[in-house]
């Protein structure tokens, strides 16, 4: 039986058509990534195409290893081995990585993360305000995600504000490459410069891909649309599929504007709709469509189901936060008891990180598992960016942030008044920091004393790098680990506790490179940009189990749950009330659909009365999404004087007593 078989016939179209660019534009839970999976095991299975020669992109590294595996159980044997399953900026990486010259960048380039990237702003201003340095951060990176270089900004530049943000951008780009770097955009921006500057290097890139898929295509931005269209050329073999009515990056330069405008720069493009959900109750389905009917329509949609009914959907007033979170956790359980389904068909969603908090502990007083995504990565912790501050400068000598960082921790009695002098030689003489410890300024203004621990520091990385080529990374890292004395020096720290925690995270994370090492056949340069990413993007690959997931709104795009809890559905969270002020309420809604689209089953959204902002306690009201519902929402009954006495934790006790 052909592997389409199981797709409906406008998905079957969509994943037969090879004639030309293609455009699936359907809502959600339609099988957009569905097709996408299935295009790709019909290409390789069906049509003999190359798993090389096919690139399908994803938002994130999760779902691009979900999809891989998917496509290859796909094929029925036939081997994928291969097939480029990506985020765009991984793409980006891998482009630049083997063409790193053409950009005069050195092939181990260190990927700056956004600490490092606000530090230098922070120096370039001369400024520690965080607002101040966060707004000249995000400005730049609009600027990269538009494909503008400084002097464009600068030219284009409307007041002193602008040009000021537009000088500083300049500054920074100088100083990123003096350090051999790059930071989170140019992984999109200098590939798509280079693809459009460099006619061999398109060349090569169009003969090798010969289809590329785009998932959510709706939040790509204009690099990452350019970089697109360099790739596939004028054979324009490429295959989006996307929902205007899910984008939510608009505030990161993402513009579903992209989808218009695939229209007009090919008038050949070829486009299938979806209006089959195999998601959703009809109630869910309804309520979304109700809600989404609030924004002005770029393109007709229609979405039905024949999923049944289902339960109506519940909302849930609470007092504040903490009651929220034991109300919602008592109601997980009671319905988990009551349903007998699996902790992993739940989901806990909300607008910002924050909010996880006070979830998180109630599901940890009732030992309840949970998965946290979105949240604080294990490589952003500072005892795991200490140990790859020193891989990044093994990797690359002009990393002058992780020079600092590296030579200061742990401290070899190298003081600021000495890395200050050598600031000053390293500008004078246009060159890094670790170069300038070698120079015969150095030796003159600092003085052999201070000099020698800063030329063994050097001598150290040095030999250090010789033997990256050679020896497996997990036993260097092992061997750097114990030379610079790694643990003692957590332990002389901080307390006996803290310092082994710390220390248990370090073995965590050289054991995760000895087995990536392993894996990936990747020596530990290779590795350190492959870190740099991870983090950047999303976190480290957490290994799937049985757990109720935590997520943000932004980040549980694409997935599906049995059961959705929305929390904190209140006016100024959701939608966001800086969206409010500066009229991104439209995008706020689709974050909205965005949520309830996640649920399959069952859906419950719940607020609080008041809630604790700063140390203050205010009211709150209700979001006006819940009213843009419609009918299918069930408002909740008004409590009896009983059970409004008993608190949510008598209540909990009582349902346990009562479940045994
Ligand atoms: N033809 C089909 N037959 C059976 N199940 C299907 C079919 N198409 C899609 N599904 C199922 O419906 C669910 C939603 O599909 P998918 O995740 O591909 O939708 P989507 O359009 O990508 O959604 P989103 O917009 O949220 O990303 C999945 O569980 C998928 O397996
Ligand atoms: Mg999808």
């Amino acid at each position: 039986m052909s592997l389409l078989a199981a797709l409906n016939p406008p998905q079957r179209e969509a994943a037969k058509y090879l004639d030309g660019p293609l455009l699936v534009l359907a809502g959600a839970g339609s099988g957009k990534t569905r097709v996408i999976t299935h295009k790709i095991a019909y290409l390789i299975g069906e049509c003999g195409y190359k798993p090389g020669s096919i690139a399908a992109i994803t938002f994130t590294n999760k779902a691009a290893r979900e999809m891989a595996e998917r496509a290859a159980k796909l094929t029925h044997g036939v081997n994928t081995k291969g097939l480029i399953v990506t985020t765009f900026h991984s793409m980006g990486l891998r482009m630049l990585r083997e063409d790193a010259k053409f950009a005069e960048l050195k092939p181990a380039f260190s990927i700056l993360d956004s600490a490092d990237a606000a530090g230098i702003v922070s120096e370039i201003i001369k400024t520690t305000d965080k607002q101040e340095i966060r707004r000249a951060v995000s400005r730049i990176s609009l600027w990269k995600n538009e494909l503008k270089s400084p002097a464009a900004a600068l030219a284009s530049a409307e007041d002193d504000n602008a040009r000021v943000y537009a000088k500083i951008y300049d500054r920074y780009d100088a100083t990123l490459r003096a350090y051999q770097a790059v930071d989170f955009d140019d992984l999109i921006r200098l590939p798509a410069e280079l693809l459009d500057t460099h006619a061999e290097l398109r060349e090569k890139w169009q003969n090798r891909l010969r289809h590329i898929l785009v998932d959510e295509y709706q939040d790509t931005n204009v690099a990452q649309y350019r970089l697109l269209q360099k790739l596939t050329g004028v054979r324009a073999a490429f295959t989006a599929v996307g929902d205007d009515d899910q984008a939510i990056y608009g505030w990161r330069g993402a513009s579903a504007d992209n989808l218009r405008q695939l229209n007009e720069d090919y008038p050949h493009l070829h486009v299938v709709k979806l209006e089959q959900n195999y998601r959703s109750t009809v109630r869910i389905l309804k309520a979304a469509n109700s809600l989404i009917a609030n924004n002005p329509k770029l393109f007709e949609k229609r979405l039905w189901s024949d999923l049944g009914h289902g339960d109506a959907i519940q909302v849930m007033p609470t007092k504040d936060d903490e009651h929220e979170a034991e109300s919602v956790v008592m109601r997980l359980l009671s319905h988990k008891f009551q349903h007998r389904t699996e902790w992993r068909d739940y989901a806990i969603l909300y607008r910002g990180n924050y909010q996880a908090r006070v979830f998180e502990q109630a599901l940890r007083n009732e030992k309840v598992p949970y998965q946290l995504s979105g949240g604080q990565s294990f490589f952003d912790k500072a005892e795991i960016k200490d140990v790859i501050a020193y891989l990044r400068l093994i990797a690359n000598s002009d990393d002058d942030p992780a020079f600092i960082r590296a030579v200061t921790t742990p401290k070899r009695g190298i003081g600021a008044a000495t890395l200050e002098k050598l600031g000053q030689v390293a500008a004078t003489l246009h060159v890094s920091l670790f170069e300038a410890v070698f120079s015969a300024a150095a030796a003159s203004q600092i003085g052999e004393r201070h000099l020698t621990p800063l030329t063994e520091f050097c001598n150290f990385i040095n030999r250090m790098e010789e033997r990256v080529a050679r020896e497996p990374a997990g036993e260097l890292l092992d061997d750097l680990l114990k030379t610079i004395g790694y643990e003692v020096y957590l332990f002389d720290q901080d307390d006996q506790r803290a310092a082994q925690s710390k220390w248990n995270n370090v073995l965590e994370f050289a054991a995760w490179i000895t087995k990536k090492g392993e894996e990936d056949e990747k020596n530990l340069l290779q590795l350190t940009q492959t870190i740099a990413l991870i983090t950047l993007l999303e976190g480290r690959e957490e290994e799937e189990s049985d757990a109720v997931r935590l997520s943000t709104l932004h980040a549980a795009k694409g997935l599906e749950f049995g059961h959705v809890f929305l929390v904190g559905v209140e006016e100024n969270i959701l939608p966001h009330r800086d969206a409010v002020d500066e009229g991104r309420l439209e995008e706020e809604r689709r974050l909205m659909y965005v949520g309830v689209t996640r649920a399959r089953k069952s859906l419950t959204l719940s607020y609080c009365s008041r809630r604790k902002r700063a140390r203050e306690s205010v009211a709150c009201d209700p979001s006006r999404f819940i009213d843009e519902l419609g009918d299918e929402v069930r408002m909740p009954e008004k409590p009896t004087t009983a059970e409004a006495k008993a608190s949510g934790s008598d209540r909990l006790a009582a349902l346990k007593a009562m479940l045994g």
